[in-house]
């Protein structure tokens, strides 16, 4: 059995599943996605990590390491999402939080809107948009970003979707001090927190920011 052949692949799934503290019962659907993804990403360059086994650390079990921190919220919007990341993930995980899929680029909306289609994602919708387009001012419980932008950037673009007492959760390598003071007025740094991905060694933590009502 190599590292890459299915057996193998959702052995590493239900392992970092485990260890995230999600139902092994997820995996099925997130091998589905991966499928998917794989698929696509053959015509449409979706991602440059083509290894399965690390797609399944970088792109499943990263997305999945910031669950916890979706707890209590209903309604979640990735903001430049590119492939799902991390909104399909955490949409899978996560059946009652109304997941909104942010993406500007017309190409991967479109395996967006086939990928909802296709897991019967009922819980996630598409907006092929840009974020700072996107006229739902103070809708969400939160936004999500992974490798978008600096922290200011990600609140100008999309700072209004949040609700007062909402929250930004950025997702980062290092911690990032330089963008933390930097934040804008009407935002306050909830915590950093150190996220610990199954399978990865590299640094990465979870920026909280909250909006200020
Ligand atoms: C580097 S990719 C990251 C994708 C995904 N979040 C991930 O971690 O794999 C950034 C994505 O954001 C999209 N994007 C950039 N600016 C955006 C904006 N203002 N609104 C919506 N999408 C945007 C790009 O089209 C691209 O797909």
């Amino acid at each position: 059995m190599t590292a890459s052949s299915p057996d193998a692949l959702r052995g590493t799934v239900e392992s970092g599943l485990a260890a995230l503290g999600l139902d092994a019962a997820l995996a099925g659907p997130l091998l589905d996605y991966l499928a998917l993804l794989q698929r696509w990403n053959a015509a449409y360059n979706l991602t440059a990590v083509r290894d399965p086994r690390q797609m399944v650390v970088l792109h499943l079990l990263d997305s999945l390491a910031i669950a916890a921190h979706t707890e209590g919220l209903q309604r979640l919007a990735d903001l430049g999402t590119g492939a799902g990341l991390p909104g399909i993930p955490l949409a899978i995980a996560r059946p009652d939080l109304q997941v909104t899929l942010v993406e500007s680029n017309g190409k991967k909306a479109r395996f967006l809107r086939e990928a909802v289609r296709q897991l019967g994602l009922a819980n996630a919708r598409v907006a092929e948009t840009r974020a700072e387009a996107l006229d739902e001012p103070g809708a969400h419980d939160a936004i999500t970003a992974r490798a978008l932008a600096p922290l200011a950037e990600i609140l100008a673009v999309g700072g209004h979707l949040v609700r007062p007492g909402g929250r930004l959760l950025a997702m980062k390598g290092q911690r990032p001090d330089t963008e933390l003071a930097a934040l804008p007025a009407g935002w306050r740094l909830e915590g950093v927190h150190r996220l610990d991905v199954p399978g990865l060694a590299a640094e990465r933590h979870l920026v909280v920011v909250e909006r200020l009502s």
